[in-house]
């Protein structure tokens, strides 16, 4: 199986957590108040462009829990492929300019479409385009949320969607799969579903005749020996299961659970049929800034403790103090996102950092006391605080 690429963090776990999910299992799926469904390019679009009629089938599903009073936020691949008929193309670009090029075409494709299908039911829908440069800056974060969040207010269908016209190729997610699970951390979704062309994960892939399905994956060893490399087919999907496992891996260890069938079953799962894969979460749900500071933001340095911080400050759950740090490199003003290192070079977690990297080498390695005294009174020698960090897996594994 791939390597995952996904940098996640440790749940402590509480009993009667007020931001307890209702969501614990795939018999409470009708429970959520709030669902990210995200469907992919092989679901919506083929070699000639956009599938009107499996657009309409999702609208009805959409609409059939959206009358039930649960909230959906949807995040639909397809721009890309439902350009392919305008532009000639009857499979994806390998360039990078094509690929925007089709992108600003069939967005608009897409959009026009789901407005007019939505429009059977009254609803109005609203494009939201986001690239990961927005969800890693803490401020445009927010504002993304409180956009969806108004959204939702206001009774109107979010479709999201990278902006992929304008995304760069060193930033660009690439596949929605891992927009959704960071999409269900920004609008705060008790559930992620992914809708693909394949209505479960398998063992292998879908086409061998060993292959079977896994139904449940509650941990890593779930989904040991699950061969996931085989790519996507039609031409038109991206990551394969790879990024679905490894979007759902997200979701888990931010306390939200995934459910992973193909738009063709998802309809049968709503009504408590046992379809698909279902991924557990694995621990108490995390605060969208904990979400956003562990998997999201963007890392600007690095701050290296000796062994006396990671036993009495990450171990412990308390602030930095500039004694227990030895080493800062990067180049960050105060409220930039630092990763935090033992000696050994291994990240243990990541936080703000309270100081810039200008001001922090005359103070490190230093008691609180000796900074008021040289420095002045401004100086507590925090350079961490206990709110302001989070502590990560010590794998890449997703799942703890
Ligand atoms: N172990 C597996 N289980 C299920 N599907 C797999 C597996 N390995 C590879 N696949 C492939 O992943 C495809 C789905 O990925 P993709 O085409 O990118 O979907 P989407 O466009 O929905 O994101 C399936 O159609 C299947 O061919
Ligand atoms: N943002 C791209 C989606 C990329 C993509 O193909 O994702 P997916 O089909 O979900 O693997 C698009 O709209 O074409």
């Amino acid at each position: 199986m791939a390597e995952r690429r996904t940098t996640v963090f440790r749940y402590s776990g509480a009993a009667g957590d007020p931001r307890a999910n209702p969501v614990v299992g795939r018999e409470d799926l009708t429970d959520a108040r709030r669902v990210v469904i995200k469907i992919g390019s092989s679901s919506l679009t083929g070699p000639h462009g956009l599938r009107t009629e499996e657009i309409d089938a999702l609208v009805d599903l959409v609409a059939g829990l959206r009358s039930r009073g649960t909230q959906v936020v949807l995040v639909s691949s397809g721009a890309i492929a439902a350009g392919f008929p305008a532009l000639g193309l009857s499979r994806r670009p390998k360039d990078t300019a094509t690929q925007q090029a089709s992108a600003a075409v069939g967005q608009n494709r897409l959009i026009s479409y789901y407005s007019q299908s939505f429009a059977r039911y009254d609803t109005t829908v609203a494009q939201v385009l986001l690239t990961a440069e927005e969800l890693m800056r803490r401020g445009q974060y927010i504002n993304a949320h409180r956009a969806l969040a108004r959204l939702l207010t206001l009774d109107v269908m979010p479709i999201v969607n990278e902006n992929d016209a304008v995304a760069t190729r060193e930033i660009r997610f690439g596949d929605n799969d891992r927009l959704a699970a960071l999409t269900a951390n920004l609008v705060k979704a008790d559930l992620l579903v992914l809708l693909s062309d394949v209505d479960a994960l398998y063992t292998g892939h879908p086409s061998l005749p060993d292959s079977r399905r896994i139904r449940t994956v509650s941990s890593d060893e779930d989904l040991a020996g699950v061969d996931v490399r085989t790519p996507g087919s039609a031409g038109v999907g991206t990551g394969g299961m790879v990024t679905k496992v490894d979007a759902a891996g997200i979701a888990a260890t931010t306390g939200i659970p995934t459910l992973l069938t193909s738009a063709g079953r998802a309809a049968d799962a709503f009504a408590g049929e046992d379809v698909g894969t279902w991924f557990s979460a694995a621990g108490r749900r995390r605060s969208a800034r904990a979400a956003w500071l562990g998997l999201t933001a963007r890392v600007r340095g690095r701050l290296t403790i000796d062994d006396g911080a990671v036993a009495g400050a990450i171990d412990r759950g308390r602030s930095l103090l500039a004694a227990g740090i030895t080493g800062a490199v990067g180049d960050f003003t105060a409220g930039d996102v630092v990763e935090i290192a033992d000696a050994s070079g291994r990240v243990l977690a990541r936080g703000l950092a309270a100081y810039s990297s200008s001001q922090l080498p005359v103070m490190l390695g230093r008691t609180t006391s000796e900074l008021k005294a040289d420095l002045g009174e401004g100086y507590d020698g925090v350079v961490v605080h206990a709110d302001d960090w989070v502590r990560l897996a010590p794998t890449h594994s997703a799942f703890l």
